[in-house]
């Protein structure tokens, strides 16, 4: 497990699927300079997805074998598809970034923070299920995959009284103006404490 500096945070986006986590994160993340630390997966690629920007695109073999050599600090099962996070990615962008930010649903978000404990910020972002639904089939979504994705709904929804933080997604601008506010609170809190 790589060993966390004082001043590193990590900064874990959860909440339903298609809530605004990964819009939201980026642009926050990218103002403040703060890096992602993306999941291996074996789902397949989406047509708009780029391999090694949204996820390592790997295949169940080299999941299996990655796994068996204990190179994953967290390992989940999302539609019948393996995501697990890398400890040696974790290391790498902590080495180009003074903190990072993954977006995971909340076993992931759960693992983190029982192995990261305080230096571990948990920003819970949702909407409501119809707004989800609709925003969902704007996208071109299947009615087979939305109803696969809500059926999560209630459950991911659950987690939101274990996060630090909780933003409603409704309107963007909005949504990352107040995030950047809290997550650059944290960033600045750690220098002026050490500094
Ligand atoms: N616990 C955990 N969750 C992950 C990991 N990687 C991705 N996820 C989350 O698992 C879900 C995967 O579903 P998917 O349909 O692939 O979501 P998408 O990639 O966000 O469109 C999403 O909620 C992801 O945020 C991981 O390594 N660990
Ligand atoms: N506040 C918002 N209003 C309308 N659409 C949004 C908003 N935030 C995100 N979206 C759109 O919703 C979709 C899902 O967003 P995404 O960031 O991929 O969600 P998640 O990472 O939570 O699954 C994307 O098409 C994105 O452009």
């Amino acid at each position: 497990m790589y060993e966390l500096k004082e001043r590193e945070m990590i900064f874990v986006f959860t909440g339903p699927h298609g809530a605004g986590r990964k819009t939201v994160a980026e642009m926050s993340g990218s103002t403040l300079g703060i890096k992602q630390v993306i999941s291996c997966t074996t789902r397949p690629q989406r047509p708009t997805e780029v391999d090694g920007q949204d996820y390592h695109f790997i295949t169940a073999e080299q999941f299996n074998e990655a796994q068996a050599k204990d190179e994953f600090i967290e390992v989940t099962r999302v539609n019948d598809y393996l995501y697990g996070i890398k400890n040696s990615d974790i290391e790498k962008i902590f080495k180009s970034s003074g903190s990072i930010y993954l977006i995971l649903n909340r076993f992931g978000a759960e693992t983190l923070q029982a192995l990261y404990g305080d230096h571990v910020v948990r920003i819970f972002i949702y909407a409501d299920r119809d707004t989800l639904e609709q925003r969902m089939r704007e996208s071109g979504d299947s009615e087979e995959l939305i109803a696969t994705y809500l059926s999560h709904y209630e459950d991911e929804m659950a987690y939101r009284e274990q996060c630090e933080h909780v933003f409603e997604n409704v309107d963007l601008a909005h949504t990352v103006f107040d995030l950047t506010k809290t997550l650059d609170q944290y960033l600045n809190r750690n220098l002026l404490e050490l500094d």
